[in-house]
């Protein structure tokens, strides 16, 4: 489409309809077309009620997503630091010239040779976050999802949930902004029910079709096999109203380059499987904080380290960069701005309960949903490989260094070096 096509589309007419369209206009008295479409800086339509956050949205500051500045003013007793590198106490040897030794950590403060596994900050303050568009994405699961794109104070990237179910909506993509259409309302996904073609309302779904969204929920036809826990999870739940929440850092490799080295792509799935079977309906809260916040460079440098021999966090810690450093307050906000604030909470990772939360507990998880792999249950589609066991068995095995303690009955220390709560498979797989 040219340049003018474009323009014309949303051009003021005296006919009131919207040019190349064959729809007639809409009967209320509001035009369907948009007299004066606003772009923002960053390509975004910040106008509205909303008008705190377009401020701040509009002077975004770079990223502040990691917490690790406690880093700094926490430097790690040297005990802890000999339990978790080693049992000679040794910090691993830099294998890096100092002309290779790498920035920081996206928007953190270098932050000296070693870095520990302390709880993440919480943020003093919640960001604000503004969802910007939603779609319907039909998908091959036959399964359809809602998929929300979220701008925010704090960084500029697009941080998205992915809304199952027809329920939960965002109050910040509902909200009326100064100016729109009903058009304007309905190509940025601020509708209700399903779009068809010739709907001129936003509010009201006046479509002959059912505007039911479809979910595997409903067929029993369509219920894979399952993990036996997750399979009680998900039945115990289904008299409940409480959405599965799944909080996932986006993980290239898991996700998109079919790595075996994570189970990132396997949680993935799962955690949307088993949103899809949920009559609560869920959210995937998909924050970019690749690496475990450390951005994609730098995990394939620290792949490589774990080539060398390194686990997974010691590799992080000899680029010098925390173990983990990510942090929660974005979903937290996220998940306030869909009103989904209990949740059941699909994770092995305490961390993340205690900081999706927030400062002022303005989440609640009130029930954690474990994420076993599917290979510890013996279940087929799962992530195995040599990798992924060494990646498991980092974040849970080497608890006993960190902790300083191994469980002595059967399996493991139920914390892990990676704050997880996950039993290893006493089979070893
Ligand atoms: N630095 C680093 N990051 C990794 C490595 N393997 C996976 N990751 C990242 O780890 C993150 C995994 O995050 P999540 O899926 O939220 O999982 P989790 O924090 O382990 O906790 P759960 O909720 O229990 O799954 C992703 O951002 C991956 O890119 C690695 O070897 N090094």
């Amino acid at each position: 489409m040219s340049g003018t096509e474009a323009t014309r589309s949303f051009d003021t007419s005296s006919s009131g309809l919207v040019s190349g369209s064959p729809e007639k206009g809409s009967s209320d008295s509001t035009p369907i077309y948009s007299p004066k479409p606003k772009i923002a800086g960053n390509g975004y339509h910040f106008s509205g009620s909303n008008s705190s956050i377009d401020q701040s949205m509009n002077s975004i500051t770079p990223p502040a997503h990691a917490s690790p500045t406690l880093l700094a003013l926490n430097p790690m007793p040297r005990s802890d630091l000999t339990m978790l590198l080693g049992a000679e106490g040794q910090v691993p040897p830099s294998i890096l010239t100092p002309a290779f030794t790498p920035p920081t950590t996206p928007s953190t403060p270098l932050i000296g040779p070693v870095a520990s596994k302390i709880p993440p900050k919480l943020m003093q303050e919640l960001p604000k976050v503004n969802c910007v568009v939603r779609a319907r994405i039909p998908t091959t699961t036959g399964t359809e999802i809602f998929l929300h794109l979220y701008q925010n104070n704090i960084d500029n990237k697009e941080h998205l949930a992915i809304v199952f179910g027809n329920k939960i909506r965002s109050k910040s993509l509902d909200a009326p902004r100064e100016g729109e259409t009903e058009l304007d309302r309905m190509i940025r996904g601020a509708y209700t029910g399903r779009l068809f073609p010739g709907r001129t309302s936003s509010r009201v779904d006046d479509s002959p079709m059912p505007s039911r969204v479809p979910s595997r929920a409903a067929s029993s036809t369509a219920l894979p096999k399952m993990a036996s826990t997750a399979k009680l999870a998900t039945l115990e739940s289904s008299t409940r109203t409480v959405p599965l929440v799944r909080i996932h850092s986006e993980c290239y490799t898991g996700e998109i380059a079919w790595s075996a080295r994570c189970d990132c792509g396997e949680q993935l799935d799962e955690a949307a499987r088993l949103m899809s079977l949920d009559p609560a309906g869920g959210v995937v809260v998909y924050l970019r904080q690749e690496g475990r916040g450390i951005g994609l460079g730098e995990k394939l440098k620290a792949y490589n380290l774990q080539d060398l021999g390194n686990d997974t966090v010691q590799a992080n810690l000899m680029l010098r960069h925390p173990a983990d450093a990510r942090s929660y307050g974005l979903a937290t906000a996220i998940l306030m701005d869909l009103e989904s604030v209990n949740v059941r909470l699909l994770t092995n990772n305490p961390d993340k309960i205690a900081a999706v939360e927030g400062p002022g507990k303005e989440v609640k998880v009130v029930e954690r949903v474990p994420m076993i792999p599917l290979a510890w249950q013996n279940l087929k589609g799962g992530v195995t490989g040599k990798e992924v066991g060494d990646y498991l068995r980092t974040k849970v095995c080497v608890s006993s260094l960190r902790w300083g303690k191994r469980r002595e009955t059967d399996g493991w220390e139920q914390v892990t070096q990676m704050g997880h709560l996950l039993d290893l498979p006493t089979d070893g797989n």
